[in-house]
């Protein structure tokens, strides 16, 4: 099957190189041309546009930074929107909000082209490893297109209606990921100043109830203050961001969420933006009385 793929970021080259080991062609493009060259290496096409690969591709994958990024790259010039069209599909990865998944969506079905969203949960190893959980909505029919690309990406696929359920579901569990890393980090904290071994906290969090692969994957590296990028902490304050606007749209009163949001922009605000999210550690670890 020929797959297009836009966005060869952390997560973008990670997904295209794994869609191309197991057996897709697949062109890829990036803002920053010379990011193809290693996925050339490994057999895939360069589109030098969106819309050569939207031409050349039946199928096009965009896994890009944020709302901004995916709006761009459809609706700018030489984007998605000059040469999708019918019997083509859009799948947009990207984390963003529904409002702009439904306008890529309206652009892009007013075409007679498909669209889904299918944002995922799981970050650089799993794009590695083909473990990433994929978070569908939109047109079925693409949906049950995609499956076999799905299957190389993820370890499980979700289908949740209509464009814009798909977003939602990725907001609020990043929020609630972003609200733990929070937790995480001033337990870290709270353990040091008290006089207690952070890593014996790390050995009885991982015995309890509260284990989980977050805390046993990054405490280690996050006590060492390795903060190497896997999830960009900019990313999980847009997320932040865009959750906490689903809330507002909701009336659902989100005090921990917020709270974490402000950590995370401090963070960003102190340069650490393009650290894992993990570093958010590092803003709560300098709070002194
Ligand atoms: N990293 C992770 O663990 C996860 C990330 N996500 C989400 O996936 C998406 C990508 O994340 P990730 O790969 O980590 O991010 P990166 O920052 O590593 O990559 C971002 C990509 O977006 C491109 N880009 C940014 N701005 C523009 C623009 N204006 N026009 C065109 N292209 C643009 C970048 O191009 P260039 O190279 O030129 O800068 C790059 O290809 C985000 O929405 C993120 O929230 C979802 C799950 C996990
Ligand atoms: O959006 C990023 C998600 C990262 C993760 O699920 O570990």
């Amino acid at each position: 099957m020929e797959v297009g793929f836009l966005g060869l970021g952390i997560m973008g080259k990670a997904m295209s190189m794994n869609l191309l080991k197991n057996g897709f062609k697949v062109t890829v493009w990036n803002r920053t041309l010379s990011k193809c060259n290693e996925l050339v290496e490994f057999g895939a096409s360069i589109g030098e546009t969106p819309a050569q690969v939207v031409k050349k591709c039946r199928l096009t994958i965009a896994m890009l930074s944020d709302p901004a990024a995916a709006l761009s790259v459809v609706f700018d010039k030489d984007g998605v929107l000059e040469q999708i069209g019918s019997g083509k599909g859009y799948i947009d990865m990207s984390t963003v909000d529904p409002e702009t998944s439904s306008k890529i969506s309206q652009a892009i079905t007013s075409t007679g082209g498909a669209f889904l969203e299918a944002p995922v949960s799981g970050s650089k190893q799993p794009a590695e490893t083909g473990q990433l959980v994929i978070l569908a909505a939109g047109d079925k029919g693409l949906y049950e297109e995609s499956i076999p690309a799905f299957d190389v990406l993820g370890k499980k696929s979700f289908f949740l209606g209509q464009v814009g359920n798909g977003a939602k579901m990725k907001l609020v569990v990043n929020m609630i990921m972003g609200s733990m890393m929070n937790a995480f980090s001033e337990g870290l904290v709270l353990s040091e100043r008290s006089g207690l071994n952070p890593h014996d906290l790390l050995d009885v969090l991982d015995l309890g109830g509260i284990a989980n692969p977050m805390f046993r994957g990054k405490g280690p590296a996050m006590l060492k203050s390795n903060h190497s990028p896997a999830f960009p902490l900019k990313h999980q304050q847009k997320d932040m961001r865009l959750a906490l606007a689903l809330g507002d749209e909701n009336a659902v009163s989100m005090p921990v969420a917020a709270a974490a949001n402000e950590s995370f922009k401090k963070a960003r605000s102190m340069g650490l933006g393009d650290l894992d999210f993990s570093a958010v550690y590092e803003i709560l670890k300098m709070t002194k009385d």
